[in-house]
């Protein structure tokens, strides 16, 4: 599964650049939205309301996964899944997918093939295809993918139009993928339900054009932490956000892992990142679409995020090369 180097004949090295896009790209069937697919110098898609919202994130082996914790179909996965939760932050719809992958040449064929068609696969459950992308040598593996979304003729719901009085709620799941990489970072690999949410999330797409059409007035998806994710949101808007901590559930999984590891489960609700819940901001309780909790509200006091009226004394969330 990638942790030792294949030889012999079934090497993305030996198979070679070409014969590689030729055995992930043929024969893969594309949406109808998909008006020129893979195999030209770009693809051509439909844009149907004229506009497109784009967005791009790489997941890097060893920082973002590592390949003796997930399979390669787990990891395409959630390269997909975490490009299409930053297109549905946005109140869009996802209409297409283009993907990079750097990877060592002793790299076996089949974890390419098996990660491109988790990241196919990823993409399929919002009806999208996986129209371009791009494979080259380096060592370690990178995936790299960029989505494109539809607003169906809504405004963006950007980070910045939270306003006070507004109540702040989350559409989701918190606080599983941090168990689950707690778990794997001491060497087990059970309870499969944290370990599996650390290796693919499961993002409520469906959730943000919901939000959209239901008037929210700001919205990000929930990569970092909960804290860190809602102090960007409160640092675009110029808003105090505030967090009550009794709003928020945490399921009796986290806290079995939580009492087994000596951790505090809350902690990881309101810091772990990678479950990629949506958190947005509405006018009004009766405004929030089914599936959506409130968690807050969006106060006047100086720009930022608080827990229960304080200020929160650990990490907010993951940041890189801190
Ligand atoms: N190198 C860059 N050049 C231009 N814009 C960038 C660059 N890196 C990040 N950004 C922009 O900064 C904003 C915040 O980026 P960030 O990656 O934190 O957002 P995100 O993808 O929602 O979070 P995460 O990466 O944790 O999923 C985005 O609009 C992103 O496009
Ligand atoms: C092997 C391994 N070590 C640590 C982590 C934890 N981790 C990595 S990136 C990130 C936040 C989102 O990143 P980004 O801001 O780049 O989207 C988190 C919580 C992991 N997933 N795998
Ligand atoms: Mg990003
Ligand atoms: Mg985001
Ligand atoms: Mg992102």
């Amino acid at each position: 599964m990638g942790d030792s180097p294949a030889s012999g004949a079934d090497t993305v090295a030996a198979i070679g650049e070409f014969g590689l896009i030729r055995r992930v790209t043929e024969g893969t069937p594309q949406p109808s939205t998909t008006l020129l697919g893979p195999g030209d110098d770009a693809a051509v898609v439909a844009a149907p309301d004229g506009r497109v919202v784009v967005t791009t994130d790489a997941l890097v082996e060893g920082v973002h996964f590592r390949l003796d914790w997930s399979t390669p179909t787990q990891v395409g996965r959630k390269a997909v899944a975490v490009n299409l939760a930053d297109i549905a932050a946005m109140g869009a719809v996802p209409t297409s997918v283009v993907v990079a992958l750097a990877c060592p040449g002793d790299t076996p064929a089949a974890v390419v093939t098996e990660l491109l068609e988790g990241m196919a696969a990823e993409a399929r459950r919002v009806h999208v295809g996986v129209v371009g992308g791009d494979m080259v040598r380096a060592d370690n593996m990178v995936v790299s993918v960029t989505a494109l979304g539809d607003l169906g003729g809504r405004p963006p719901v950007t980070r910045s139009g939270a306003s006070p009085g507004d109540i702040v709620a989350v559409c989701g799941r918190l606080g599983w993928a941090a168990a689950g990489l707690a778990v794997l970072g001491r060497g087990f690999r059970s309870p499969v339900s944290v370990v599996n949410a650390q290796r693919c999330p499961d993002p409520p797409y469906a959730a943000g054009p919901a939000a959209a059409l239901a008037g929210a007035t700001s919205m990000i998806d929930v990569s970092d932490g909960l804290l860190a994710d809602l102090g960007h949101l409160a640092e675009s808007s110029g808003v105090g956000i505030d967090v009550q901590t009794d709003r928020l559930t945490v399921a009796e999984r986290l806290v079995d892992v939580g009492a087994a590891l000596g951790a505090d489960p809350m902690h990881w609700v309101l810091t772990g990142g990678e479950d990629h819940a949506l958190a947005a901001t509405f006018r009004s309780l009766s405004d929030l679409p089914e599936g959506w909790c409130p968690i807050g509200s969006v106060v006047t006091s100086e720009v930022g995020v608080t827990v229960d009226g304080l200020p929160y004394e650990r990490e907010a969330g993951w940041q890189h090369w801190t």
